[in-house]
Protein backbone atom coordinates (compact mmCIF):
# COMPACT_ATOMS: atom_id res chain seq x y z
CA UNK A 1 0.00 0.00 0.00
CA UNK A 2 1.49 3.33 -1.24
CA UNK A 3 0.77 6.36 1.23
CA UNK A 4 -0.42 9.50 -0.36
CA UNK A 5 -0.58 12.10 3.02
CA UNK A 6 2.23 11.13 6.03
CA UNK A 7 2.09 12.69 9.01
CA UNK A 8 5.19 12.26 10.91
CA UNK A 9 5.30 13.57 15.03
CA UNK A 10 3.60 16.43 14.22
CA UNK A 11 2.33 19.30 17.22
CA UNK A 12 0.81 22.35 17.19
CA UNK A 13 0.28 24.18 20.17
CA UNK A 14 -2.10 27.45 20.53
CA UNK A 15 -0.43 29.17 23.44
CA UNK A 16 -0.62 27.26 26.14
CA UNK A 17 -2.36 24.56 24.75
CA UNK A 18 -1.13 21.68 23.18
CA UNK A 19 -3.89 20.95 20.38
CA UNK A 20 -1.84 18.56 18.17
CA UNK A 21 0.80 15.86 20.14
CA UNK A 22 3.63 14.26 18.18
CA UNK A 23 0.85 12.89 15.74
CA UNK A 24 1.75 10.61 13.38
CA UNK A 25 -0.91 9.41 10.72
CA UNK A 26 -0.78 7.65 6.94
CA UNK A 27 -3.82 7.95 4.63
CA UNK A 28 -3.25 5.27 2.05
CA UNK A 29 -3.97 5.81 -2.13
CA UNK A 30 -7.25 5.52 -3.44
CA UNK A 31 -8.81 5.06 0.39
CA UNK A 32 -11.65 6.96 2.25
CA UNK A 33 -10.01 7.38 5.43
CA UNK A 34 -12.13 8.46 8.74
CA UNK A 35 -11.10 10.83 10.98
CA UNK A 36 -13.17 10.91 14.13
CA UNK A 37 -12.89 12.33 17.94
CA UNK A 38 -14.28 14.47 20.75
CA UNK A 39 -15.27 18.12 20.47
CA UNK A 40 -11.95 20.03 20.61
CA UNK A 41 -9.86 16.82 19.92
CA UNK A 42 -8.05 18.54 17.02
CA UNK A 43 -9.18 16.96 14.33
CA UNK A 44 -9.71 20.33 12.23
CA UNK A 45 -6.41 21.37 13.33
CA UNK A 46 -4.79 18.67 12.15
CA UNK A 47 -6.84 19.75 8.49
CA UNK A 48 -5.67 22.94 8.41
CA UNK A 49 -2.36 21.61 9.01
CA UNK A 50 -1.95 18.96 6.48
CA UNK A 51 -4.05 21.67 3.90
CA UNK A 52 -1.22 24.15 4.32
CA UNK A 53 -3.35 26.89 6.15
CA UNK A 54 -0.87 26.91 8.76
CA UNK A 55 2.24 25.34 9.85
CA UNK A 56 2.87 22.33 12.26
CA UNK A 57 5.50 24.09 15.41
CA UNK A 58 7.55 20.43 14.84
CA UNK A 59 6.72 17.22 12.57
CA UNK A 60 6.44 17.10 8.79
CA UNK A 61 3.94 16.60 6.48
CA UNK A 62 4.73 14.27 3.26
CA UNK A 63 2.19 15.05 0.16
CA UNK A 64 2.77 12.54 -2.68
CA UNK A 65 6.35 11.63 -1.44
CA UNK A 66 7.36 15.04 -1.48
CA UNK A 67 8.17 16.93 2.37
CA UNK A 68 5.61 19.63 1.86
CA UNK A 69 5.92 20.77 5.53
CA UNK A 70 4.74 24.78 5.78
CA UNK A 71 3.66 24.88 2.03
CA UNK A 72 0.88 27.35 1.49
CA UNK A 73 -2.62 26.09 0.74
CA UNK A 74 -2.45 27.34 -3.03
CA UNK A 75 0.51 25.54 -3.48
CA UNK A 76 -0.78 22.20 -2.52
CA UNK A 77 -4.00 23.12 -4.23
CA UNK A 78 -1.83 23.18 -7.35
CA UNK A 79 -0.58 19.48 -6.54
CA UNK A 80 -3.87 18.29 -6.12
CA UNK A 81 -4.32 17.89 -2.56
CA UNK A 82 -7.52 20.57 -1.42
CA UNK A 83 -10.61 20.79 0.86
CA UNK A 84 -13.99 21.65 0.29
CA UNK A 85 -14.92 25.27 1.76
CA UNK A 86 -18.43 26.90 1.48
CA UNK A 87 -19.51 28.76 -1.18
CA UNK A 88 -18.55 31.65 -0.37
CA UNK A 89 -20.89 35.02 -0.26
CA UNK A 90 -19.57 36.54 -3.56
CA UNK A 91 -20.22 33.38 -5.23
CA UNK A 92 -24.04 33.36 -4.63
CA UNK A 93 -25.20 35.45 -7.20
CA UNK A 94 -23.48 33.30 -9.63
CA UNK A 95 -25.54 30.24 -10.97
CA UNK A 96 -24.12 26.49 -10.01
CA UNK A 97 -22.62 26.19 -13.69
CA UNK A 98 -20.86 29.21 -13.44
CA UNK A 99 -19.41 28.53 -9.95
CA UNK A 100 -17.87 25.60 -11.48
CA UNK A 101 -16.32 27.58 -14.30
CA UNK A 102 -15.06 29.83 -11.61
CA UNK A 103 -12.33 27.38 -10.57
CA UNK A 104 -9.86 26.58 -12.76
CA UNK A 105 -6.73 28.55 -11.94
CA UNK A 106 -5.06 30.49 -14.66
CA UNK A 107 -7.82 30.72 -17.39
CA UNK A 108 -6.08 32.19 -20.49
CA UNK A 109 -9.43 34.97 -20.41
CA UNK A 110 -8.60 36.69 -17.19
CA UNK A 111 -5.45 38.06 -18.81
CA UNK A 112 -6.71 41.31 -20.82
CA UNK A 113 -3.55 40.57 -22.97
CA UNK A 114 -4.78 37.41 -24.05
CA UNK A 115 -8.35 39.00 -24.65
CA UNK A 116 -6.37 40.98 -26.98
CA UNK A 117 -3.80 39.40 -28.74
CA UNK A 118 -5.26 35.55 -28.26
CA UNK A 119 -8.84 35.90 -28.40
CA UNK A 120 -9.55 32.28 -30.36
CA UNK A 121 -6.97 30.68 -27.85
CA UNK A 122 -9.04 32.25 -25.20
CA UNK A 123 -12.75 31.44 -26.51
CA UNK A 124 -11.42 27.60 -26.68
CA UNK A 125 -10.46 27.72 -23.75
CA UNK A 126 -13.55 29.09 -22.41
CA UNK A 127 -15.52 26.40 -24.22
CA UNK A 128 -13.34 23.60 -22.75
CA UNK A 129 -13.98 24.60 -19.70
CA UNK A 130 -17.47 24.95 -19.74
CA UNK A 131 -18.09 21.81 -21.17
CA UNK A 132 -16.02 20.20 -18.00
CA UNK A 133 -18.44 22.42 -15.69
CA UNK A 134 -21.27 20.56 -17.88
CA UNK A 135 -20.01 17.08 -17.42
CA UNK A 136 -19.33 17.87 -13.55
CA UNK A 137 -22.86 19.03 -13.22
CA UNK A 138 -23.93 16.00 -15.32
CA UNK A 139 -21.71 13.43 -13.05
CA UNK A 140 -23.67 14.82 -9.81
CA UNK A 141 -27.11 14.89 -11.20
CA UNK A 142 -27.52 18.35 -10.85
CA UNK A 143 -28.80 19.23 -14.11
CA UNK A 144 -31.94 20.45 -12.89
CA UNK A 145 -30.34 23.36 -10.86
CA UNK A 146 -27.48 23.92 -13.08
CA UNK A 147 -28.73 27.79 -13.89
CA UNK A 148 -30.23 28.50 -10.59
CA UNK A 149 -28.24 30.73 -8.26
CA UNK A 150 -26.09 28.96 -5.80
CA UNK A 151 -27.53 30.78 -3.11
CA UNK A 152 -30.61 29.71 -3.83
CA UNK A 153 -29.57 25.67 -4.04
CA UNK A 154 -30.08 23.48 -0.97
CA UNK A 155 -27.76 22.87 1.92
CA UNK A 156 -27.19 19.76 0.00
CA UNK A 157 -27.39 20.77 -3.04
CA UNK A 158 -24.17 23.04 -1.89
CA UNK A 159 -22.56 20.43 -0.47
CA UNK A 160 -22.48 18.70 -3.67
CA UNK A 161 -21.64 21.75 -5.61
CA UNK A 162 -18.68 22.15 -3.12
CA UNK A 163 -17.64 18.29 -3.91
CA UNK A 164 -18.42 19.62 -7.78
CA UNK A 165 -15.14 22.27 -7.70
CA UNK A 166 -12.78 19.67 -6.43
CA UNK A 167 -13.89 17.71 -10.01
CA UNK A 168 -12.80 20.94 -11.92
CA UNK A 169 -9.18 20.88 -10.65
CA UNK A 170 -8.80 17.35 -11.21
CA UNK A 171 -8.06 17.17 -7.38
CA UNK A 172 -6.83 13.40 -6.50
CA UNK A 173 -6.91 14.32 -2.69
CA UNK A 174 -9.39 15.76 -0.84
CA UNK A 175 -9.70 17.04 2.51
CA UNK A 176 -13.76 16.64 3.48
CA UNK A 177 -14.39 18.75 6.84
CA UNK A 178 -17.86 17.80 8.29
CA UNK A 179 -20.03 17.74 4.99
CA UNK A 180 -22.67 16.31 6.09
CA UNK A 181 -23.73 18.59 9.03
CA UNK A 182 -26.98 20.25 7.98
CA UNK A 183 -27.81 17.89 5.08
CA UNK A 184 -30.95 16.30 4.62
CA UNK A 185 -31.04 12.13 4.69
CA UNK A 186 -32.03 11.84 0.79
CA UNK A 187 -29.12 14.40 -0.11
CA UNK A 188 -26.73 13.01 2.22
CA UNK A 189 -27.57 9.63 0.49
CA UNK A 190 -26.41 11.27 -3.14
CA UNK A 191 -23.56 13.18 -1.58
CA UNK A 192 -22.44 9.57 0.18
CA UNK A 193 -22.31 7.58 -3.13
CA UNK A 194 -20.65 10.54 -5.52
CA UNK A 195 -17.91 10.75 -2.40
CA UNK A 196 -17.66 7.04 -3.24
CA UNK A 197 -18.32 6.73 -7.21
CA UNK A 198 -14.76 9.90 -7.13
CA UNK A 199 -13.11 7.21 -5.12
CA UNK A 200 -13.96 3.86 -7.17
CA UNK A 201 -14.43 5.50 -11.17
CA UNK A 202 -11.98 8.27 -10.60
CA UNK A 203 -9.41 6.92 -7.90
CA UNK A 204 -9.72 9.67 -5.66
CA UNK A 205 -8.53 9.47 -2.01
CA UNK A 206 -10.86 11.05 0.69
CA UNK A 207 -9.62 12.33 4.24
CA UNK A 208 -13.01 12.90 5.85
CA UNK A 209 -14.02 14.46 9.58
CA UNK A 210 -17.70 13.78 10.33
CA UNK A 211 -19.77 13.21 13.17
CA UNK A 212 -22.00 11.18 11.74
CA UNK A 213 -21.11 7.77 12.29
CA UNK A 214 -23.27 6.48 9.70
CA UNK A 215 -21.75 8.67 7.07
CA UNK A 216 -18.40 7.12 8.60
CA UNK A 217 -19.63 3.50 8.11
CA UNK A 218 -20.94 3.52 5.05
CA UNK A 219 -17.73 5.22 3.67
CA UNK A 220 -14.71 4.78 5.73
CA UNK A 221 -12.02 2.42 5.60
CA UNK A 222 -10.24 2.83 7.46
CA UNK A 223 -11.30 5.22 10.66
CA UNK A 224 -8.27 6.69 12.53
CA UNK A 225 -9.71 8.27 16.16
CA UNK A 226 -7.81 11.46 17.26
CA UNK A 227 -8.27 11.76 21.05
CA UNK A 228 -6.24 15.25 22.89
CA UNK A 229 -4.26 15.51 19.68
CA UNK A 230 -2.79 12.06 19.05
CA UNK A 231 -4.54 8.58 17.53
CA UNK A 232 -6.05 6.60 19.90
CA UNK A 233 -6.76 3.62 18.00
CA UNK A 234 -7.14 3.36 14.22
CA UNK A 235 -8.86 0.24 12.02
CA UNK A 236 -12.27 -0.76 10.47
CA UNK A 237 -15.38 0.91 11.78
CA UNK A 238 -16.23 -2.20 13.46
CA UNK A 239 -13.03 -2.50 15.45
CA UNK A 240 -13.45 1.33 16.64
CA UNK A 241 -17.02 0.65 17.61
CA UNK A 242 -15.97 -2.08 19.71
CA UNK A 243 -12.82 -0.72 21.33
CA UNK A 244 -13.45 -0.57 24.96
CA UNK A 245 -11.03 2.65 25.54
CA UNK A 246 -12.90 4.21 22.54
CA UNK A 247 -16.09 3.56 23.85
CA UNK A 248 -15.14 5.06 27.02
CA UNK A 249 -13.48 8.16 25.47
CA UNK A 250 -15.76 9.17 22.83
CA UNK A 251 -19.23 7.43 22.07
CA UNK A 252 -20.22 7.29 26.15
CA UNK A 253 -22.19 4.28 26.97
CA UNK A 254 -24.64 4.83 24.29
CA UNK A 255 -22.95 2.10 21.94
CA UNK A 256 -23.75 -1.51 22.70
N1 LIG B 1 -6.76 29.41 15.99
C1 LIG B 1 -6.88 28.93 17.24
N2 LIG B 1 -6.45 29.63 18.32
C2 LIG B 1 -6.57 29.14 19.56
N3 LIG B 1 -7.09 27.92 19.87
C3 LIG B 1 -7.53 27.19 18.84
C4 LIG B 1 -7.46 27.63 17.48
N4 LIG B 1 -7.98 26.67 16.69
C5 LIG B 1 -8.36 25.66 17.51
N5 LIG B 1 -8.10 25.97 18.79
C6 LIG B 1 -8.35 25.11 19.97
O1 LIG B 1 -7.79 23.85 19.67
C7 LIG B 1 -8.59 22.80 20.19
C8 LIG B 1 -8.89 21.81 19.08
O2 LIG B 1 -9.77 22.41 18.14
P1 LIG B 1 -10.19 21.71 16.79
O3 LIG B 1 -11.16 22.61 16.11
O4 LIG B 1 -9.00 21.28 16.04
O5 LIG B 1 -10.94 20.40 17.35
P2 LIG B 1 -11.94 19.41 16.60
O6 LIG B 1 -11.51 18.03 16.97
O7 LIG B 1 -12.00 19.72 15.16
O8 LIG B 1 -13.30 19.77 17.34
P3 LIG B 1 -14.84 19.70 16.84
O9 LIG B 1 -15.18 18.26 16.66
O10 LIG B 1 -15.57 20.30 17.98
O11 LIG B 1 -14.94 20.51 15.58
C9 LIG B 1 -9.81 23.46 20.81
O12 LIG B 1 -9.62 23.53 22.20
C10 LIG B 1 -9.83 24.83 20.18
O13 LIG B 1 -10.39 25.78 21.05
Amino acid sequence: MESVIEVNNVSKSFGKLNVINQCSIQVEKGSITGLIGPNGAGKSTLFNIIAGVFPPDSGRIVFDGEDVTGLPSNQLFSRGLLRTFQIAHEFSHMTALENLMMVPSGQLGENLLNTWFKPSLVRSQEQEVRQKALDVIDFLKLEHVKNELAGNLSGGQKKLLELGRTMMVDAHVVLLDEIAAGVNRTLLKDLNDNILRLNRELGYTFLVIEHDMDMIAKLCNPVIVLAQGSVMVEGTIEEIQSNPEVIDAYFGTDVS
